[in-house]
This record gives C-alpha cells, sequence and structure tokens, in this order.
C-alpha cells in the first residue's frame, strides 16, 4: 500500500545543468562540489559520445556518488535518469536514501531539455521512500560563443528557454567589442526567458551556493514556448533523434543540429609534445565553425606520469593543462569529438601522425587533410 500524504517522506530534489558545447558546466559542477556542495549530494553526468571524459574531468574519489551514461538523455530520458539516480541511492547503502540532500544532472551540450525536464517531473511518488522531484534548472551560458550558438542551435535556445538560472561564463575572455556585445546576448537570453535569474560567473559577487540551491520548478513561470515544447514532446515520446552509430568510427548522426556526429580518437601509445601542439595547430587553422567541441586528455612522451586536459569551444582553444594525477585507471590519451560535417578519417590519420611525430609526413596530410574537410559531402558551406 502507497503511504497517505502526510506519512510521505520529502522527495530528494534534483538540478538539471544544462547549457550548450563547452559552456562551462562541467567547471561550474567541479567548482560547485568543491566549495557549496556536500558528500550528500549525488552527481549524474550524461557524455554525448561513447567515452566518457567529464567524468574524469569533475573530480577524483566521488566514487558511488557518479554515475556516468554516455548515449544523449534527451533521446532515452526515460530509462537513463532514473536508473541513474536510483543506482546512486542503492549504492549509498540502507540509510544512503535518508542522508541523499540533492542530485544534480548534467545534461549533454547538445540536450534538447524537454524529455528531461518531462521526466523528471513526471516520476511518481513511489511506493516506499523518497522518490524524486525537479527542483531547478541551471543552463551555463558562454558569452564568447552563445550569439554563434544560437543562430546554429535551437537545442541552445531551449536549454535558455528552460532555465531558472543562467548562469554566464567566459565573461573574462571577453575584449572590447566582446564586452559590448554583451547586452545583446542579455537581451537575446531575456527574449527567450523574460524572467529567469542572470549570474555572471566571473562577477566578484557570483553566489555558486545560490545557484545550486534547490527550489521548486514551476513551468508555468517559464512561457509559453516550454509549455508547448513539453507538449509536443509527450506527444512525440523518446524516439532516437541521434539515429545510428556509425558501424566503423562509432560516430552518431544526430538529427538535432542536421549532421552532428561525434567520434573518439584514441592512443595508448604516448602522444609526442611537439606533434600534438602541431595537430592542434592544425584544427584550430582548419576546422573552424564545423568543430563544435573537442575534449579529453593527453599523455606526452617526455612526461608519461601526468595527463593533460585539453578543450576546444568551437574556434576557442585552451592549452593543454597538466591534472595532478590519473582520475582513473584508464591511461590512454583519449579526445571526443563533436563536429558538424566533419570526416573523421583524415582526423584520425593526423592525430596518429601526430602521436608519431612523423614530421612531413603530417606536413603532407595537414594538407591533404584540409581538402577532404572541405571537399566532405558533408560539409556545410
Ligand atoms: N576563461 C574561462 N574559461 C572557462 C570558464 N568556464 C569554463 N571555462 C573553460 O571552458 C572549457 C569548457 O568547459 P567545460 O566545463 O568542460 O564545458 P562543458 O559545458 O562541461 O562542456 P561539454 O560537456 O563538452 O558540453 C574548459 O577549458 C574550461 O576550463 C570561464 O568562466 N572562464
Amino acid at each position: 500500500m502507497s503511504p497517505s500524504p502526510s506519512e510521505q517522506p520529502e522527495p530528494i530534489p534534483v538540478l538539471l545543468l544544462t547549457g550548450f558545447l563547452g559552456s562551462g558546466k562541467t567547471t561550474l559542477l567541479s567548482d560547485a562540489l568543491r566549495t557549496v556542495l556536500g558528500p550528500d549530494t549525488g552527481v549524474v553526468i550524461n557524455e554525448f559520445g561513447t567515452v566518457a571524459v567529464d567524468h574524469d574531468l569533475v573530480q577524483v574519489g566521488r566514487g558511488e556518488l557518479m554515475q556516468t551514461t554516455t548515449g544523449c538523455l534527451c533521446c532515452h530520458a526515460g530509462s537513463d535518469v532514473e536508473e541513474s539516480l536510483g543506482r546512486i541511492v542503492e549504492a549509498m547503502g540502507p540509510d544512503g536514501e535518508r542522508r541523499l540532500r540533492l542530485m544534480v544532472v548534467e545534461t549533454t551540450g547538445l540536450a534538447d531539455p524537454a524529455p528531461v525536464v518531462n521526466q523528471l517531473r513526471a516520476f511518481p511518488p513511489p511506493a516506499t521512500g523518497r522518490g524524486f522531484q525537479l527542483a531547478g534548472v541551471i543552463t551555463t551560458v558562454d558569452a564568447a560563443t552563445a550569439l554563434v550558438s544560437l543562430d546554429g542551435h535551437l537545442e541552445a535556445a531551449k536549454q535558455i528557454a528552460f532555465a531558472d538560472q543562467v548562469v554566464l561564463t567566459k565573461t573574462d575572455l571577453l575584449d572590447a567589442d566582446g564586452r559590448s556585445a554583451l547586452d545583446g546576448l542579455t537581451a537575446a537570453i531575456r527574449d527567450l526567458n523574460p524572467t529567469v535569474h542572470i549570474h555572471d560567473r566571473q562577477a566578484a559577487g557570483f553566489d555558486i551556493g545560490a545557484v545550486f540551491t534547490p527550489r521548486g520548478y514551476d513551468v508555468a513561470a517559464r512561457g509559453e514556448d516550454v509549455r508547448d515544447w513539453l507538449a509536443l514532446e509527450q506527444v512525440l515520446g523518446t524516439a532516437d533523434r541521434h539515429g545510428p552509430a556509425d558501424a566503423a568510427t562509432g560516430a552518431r548522426h544526430a538529427r538535432h543540429g542536421g549532421g552532428v556526429t561525434s567520434f573518439v580518437l584514441t592512443s595508448e601509445a604516448t602522444l609526442s609534445r611537439d606533434g600534438f601542439y602541431r595537430f592542434l595547430r592544425t584544427l584550430q587553422l582548419s576546422a573552424g565553425p564545423k568543430l563544435l567541441r573537442m575534449k579529453g586528455l593527453v599523455v606526452f612522451t617526455d612526461e608519461p606520469d601526468r595527463p593533460y586536459s585539453v578543450h576546444q569551444v568551437q574556434h576557442m582553444l585552451s592549452m593543454p593543462k597538466p591534472l595532478e594525477a590519473w582520475p582513473s585507471e584508464d591511461r590512454r590519451s583519449r579526445l571526443v569529438f563533436i563536429v558538424e560535417g566533419i570526416d573523421p578519417a583524415p582526423l584520425a590519420e593526423l592525430f596518429k601522425a601526430a602521436a608519431e611525430e612523423r614530421g612531413s609526413f603530417l606536413d603532407s596530410l595537414i594538407a591533404d587533410s584540409l581538402g577532404k574537410w572541405f571537399k566532405s559531402g558533408k560539409a556545410k558551406t
């Protein structure tokens, strides 16, 4: 028999953390875990590719409180969110459910929030135990690239429309032109979501605790578009909108972004540092807006005991940064790419040549690859 409402314990609040590719979700979450979220917070991280990297970049040592899912949550919302949250509760042991204060679910940068929000709102009260309740949607917005992302990707707009808290990131990277464009970006956010709270991650008074405080999530406060999208999702269900994976590369052909694919490049062998830097430079010079996101861990031959994290978001490349230690047993170099119209095969060749530092071969490949990328039938002009 279900417990009566007066006996029903408080559900575990769930915060949804979303935001377009590379907008700073994992960085914000890591900071929150370090500063304001205690050991009573469970975390589910969903990644687009087949190889999880964010899990390694968040924090070492969260053990059973961390679950990673690959494949896109918005395509498998039903099973994945509930199962992952349930696994965390289970792993905490008999007393775990009572001790959990909060769950945070980080989606992929390409996730459509509508099916995930629908799912989180629809969890029925459990026959026993606490169950889960959506307690807020936090969306990170990259001040340096958001206007371009909003232009080409409906998901970026939907992520803002569903938020009750928007966190503007990377305002520290803006030059004078970027600063003056900031008013335009704020206006675009307000157009999509007039009542959202907007925080600047880099402002002196930024209150990360307030952003990660569970609250009620009121769909009625989010506007008509959000209500329509939620209703539409209920009709459409969670059909696989990313399409089948390519058998050879594991690349997935997404219908979300019209030709967005993901693939991963790995190397068991350590990489030549010079070769890898040339590989990065080539990417930055040639891929342009076709490269939506690249991230991963690499290990260099001259420093085999320490991995480096590497990030590129559209044209913005962050140089590799050393991590203090290996975050897991997996000691391969691995790079996850999310691209729109780049053929993975020449990129894989280029990466291999870089790893081996085949100098002149690398140079000839660079020239070849550029040609292949831009001649590719899949490439957009
Ligand atoms: N300068 C600066 N860099 C930032 C800021 N926030 C994030 N970054 C950097 O932006 C890059 C991407 O950050 P992530 O936190 O991995 O972004 P993400 O949204 O989790 O990325 P995906 O999960 O791939 O969509 C990393 O190199 C971060 O260090 C910020 O406020 N300022």
